[in-house]
């Protein structure tokens, strides 16, 4: 079982990313701490997707330095290594805006799939090695037990043997989270993994995630749009707005950080100042009648 502590995992420091002209991150700076969930949130545009790219090594920061630690002081500095080292060594695993199943296989082959190094590991990369060496079956069954553990778990044990492409959306996005989960990831970056679902459904995400800190070594990093699942279990709270980050805290904190309000409702000082005018009117109005 993990403990809750505030060493950091996750170190962004400085990090700029330019698209030509555009820039889409700007010298952001924010730390993720371990065994905690921190969501990134921000309006359309904002740079999230960007710093979860920069993160995975989908795309290398143009500024900035990108620092993840393990538990055991191992320290990998992500801007530097590419995407599959950053899954393979690093540890980090991450889900997707649009669904990525392999939506013809079963759902218990989508998860042996995702444990497809290790295996190749135990064979030593050979035909031999996968046909005759006990230790490969040996990790294959171990494999088998993990995608198990992970189904029992997401509540999906009873479909196993479905095409993932056949279940409903709430649970193929609970069967990619579980995806993710066989990689035994040190950090978990989930792309608005509440996308499209209903509050029922949205409810049980959030049950799941927090099961996921409380009962692994693993810190997750969260993309989401949908206040009741961001503000209902994360911990820590960094939003982002044109690039930059405009508010860090806790969920109360950026709840009623003005700077926040003013980036998602749009509020500009000419509308404001509108808004107190119209206010007072009635308000004197109002006063008249009584
Ligand atoms: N590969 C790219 N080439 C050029 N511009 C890009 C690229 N990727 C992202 N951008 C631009 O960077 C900015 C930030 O985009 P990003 O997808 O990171 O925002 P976001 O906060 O994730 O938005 P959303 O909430 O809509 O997913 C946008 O203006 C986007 O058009």
């Amino acid at each position: 079982m993990a403990t809750a502590n505030t060493t950091p995992v996750l170190s962004v420091e400085h990090v700029t990313m330019r698209f030509g002209g555009l820039t889409a991150v700007s010298d952001l700076s924010f730390v993720a701490n371990r065994n905690e969930i921190t969501a990134l949130i921000g309006p359309n545009g904002a740079g999230k997707t960007t710093v979860f790219n920069c993160i995975t090594g989908f795309y290398k920061p143009t500024e900035g330095k990108i620092a993840l630690r393990h538990a055991d002081g191992k320290e990998f500095l992500l801007e530097r290594m590419d995407d599959f080292k950053i899954a393979q060594h690093a540890k980090v695993a991450r889900t997707f805006q649009n669904i990525r199943l392999f939506s013809g296989m079963t759902v218990l082959e989508n998860l042996m799939v995702a444990q497809h190094n290790k295996l190749m590991v135990a064979s030593g990369y050979t035909i031999a090695g996968v046909l005759g060496s006990g230790h490969y079956r040996r990790a294959e069954r171990d494999a088998i037990e993990l995608a198990k553990a992970w189904l029992e778990k997401v509540r999906l044990i009873d479909r196993a043997d479905d095409p993932a492409g056949d279940l409903p959306y709430g649970d193929q996005r609970r069967l990619e989270i579980a995806r993710a989960m066989c990689t035994d990831p040190r950090l978990l970056c989930l792309d608005e993994p509440a996308a499209g679902l209903n509050p029922r459904e949205s409810e049980e995400l959030n049950k799941l995630l927090r099961a996921i800190r409380s009962e692994n070594d693993v810190s997750i990093l969260l993309i989401e749009h949908d206040m009741s699942v961001v503000m209902g279990i994360s911990d820590h709270i960094v939003v982002l707005d044109y690039g930059q980050k405009i508010s860090d805290g806790t969920p109360h904190h950026v709840k009623n950080d003005p700077a926040v309000i003013r980036a998602y409702l749009g509020v500009d000082e000419e509308e404001e100042e509108k808004d107190a005018l119209a206010a007072k009117a009635v308000a004197e109005a109002l006063g008249d009648q009584a």
